[in-house]
């Protein structure tokens, strides 16, 4: 399913957030946003999923407006993993992927032997299963992560929409998360600080600085040491990964002037 952004402008307490940002996901595709800190990913991921209303611009999901429809019927289709989606109460970590049923199902509907089994599966697929009784609020940072992208596993959405996935991962679980969402082959658009990964698993990535697309591309059109100066600040070079071949950013150290 293809999810279009265009010309999202947004606007809050009389500062723009964003302006003008275009971006054609197709199906199956994953995009990466990067960016600076405050350069406007979260607000751009939020119009998507919802907790942002635009005030121009539109999301189009399958060629379809958000805006016209319900937000069950959206949320059926896209799952999304937010900076802010940590339940506060005692649920266990089963119970929060179960979370991810609640858009197909009707208000007093149970959750029957298909919704176990498909909790069991995003358990599975995140390697979390010996944390399903576990209270979610004792888990490291790290855990909850994992749990939070089995919940919109469950989901079972056609579209993923993931707000810096890899934050709390140690390397061997960012490698496996960002393997994980390739391999679902999901169209997705993902929020990323680390460009080298961004580099190695986007199709595309666009970059954002102060609310507006300053590029937009295949990672080695995009990912170039003159944006990278641009928009961070930083000298980097280019080099290939000599295993998989993907560009990939060295970086400068910035010292101070002697
Ligand atoms: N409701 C709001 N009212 C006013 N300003 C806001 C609001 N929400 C976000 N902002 C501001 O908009 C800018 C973009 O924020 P956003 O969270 O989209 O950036 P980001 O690229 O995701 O940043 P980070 O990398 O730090 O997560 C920031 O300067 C932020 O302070």
């Amino acid at each position: 399913m293809d999810l279009e952004l265009d010309g999202l402008t947004v606007t809050a307490s009389g500062r723009r957030l964003i302006a003008d940002i275009d971006a054609h996901v197709r199906s199956g595709q994953l995009v990466g946003l990067v960016g600076p800190n405050g350069s406007g990913k979260s607000s751009t991921l939020r119009c998507v999923f919802r907790t942002l209303t635009p005030n121009r611009g539109t999301v189009r999901l399958g060629g379809e407006d958000v805006a016209g429809m319900s937000l069950r019927d959206s949320a059926r289709m896209i799952a999304a993993l937010t900076q802010e989606s940590q339940p506060e109460f005692d649920f266990t970590a089963a119970e929060v992927v179960t979370m991810g049923r609640a858009p197909h199902k009707s208000t007093f509907a149970r959750h029957d032997d298909e919704d176990r089994r498909i909790r069991a599966r995003a358990l599975s697929e995140v390697g979390c299963e010996h944390l399903a009784e576990r209270d979610f609020r004792t888990l490291s940072g790290g855990e909850r992560q994992r749990v939070l992208i089995a919940r919109a596993l469950a989901q079972q959405p056609q579209v993923l929409v993931l707000d810096e996935p890899t934050n709390h991962l140690d390397i061997r679980h960012q490698l496996d998360v960002l393997a994980l969402v390739h391999r679902l082959g999901l169209t997705t658009v993902t929020a990323l600080h680390d460009l080298n990964m961004a580099a190695s698993w986007c199709d595309r990535v666009h970059v954002l600085d102060r609310g507006r697309i300053v590029a937009a591309g295949p990672p080695r059109e995009v990912l170039t040491p003159e944006i990278v100066r641009e928009v961070f600040g930083v000298r980097a070079h280019v080099v290939d990964h000599p295993g998989t071949g993907a560009p990939q950013l060295l970086f400068e150290p910035s010292r101070p002037a002697a």
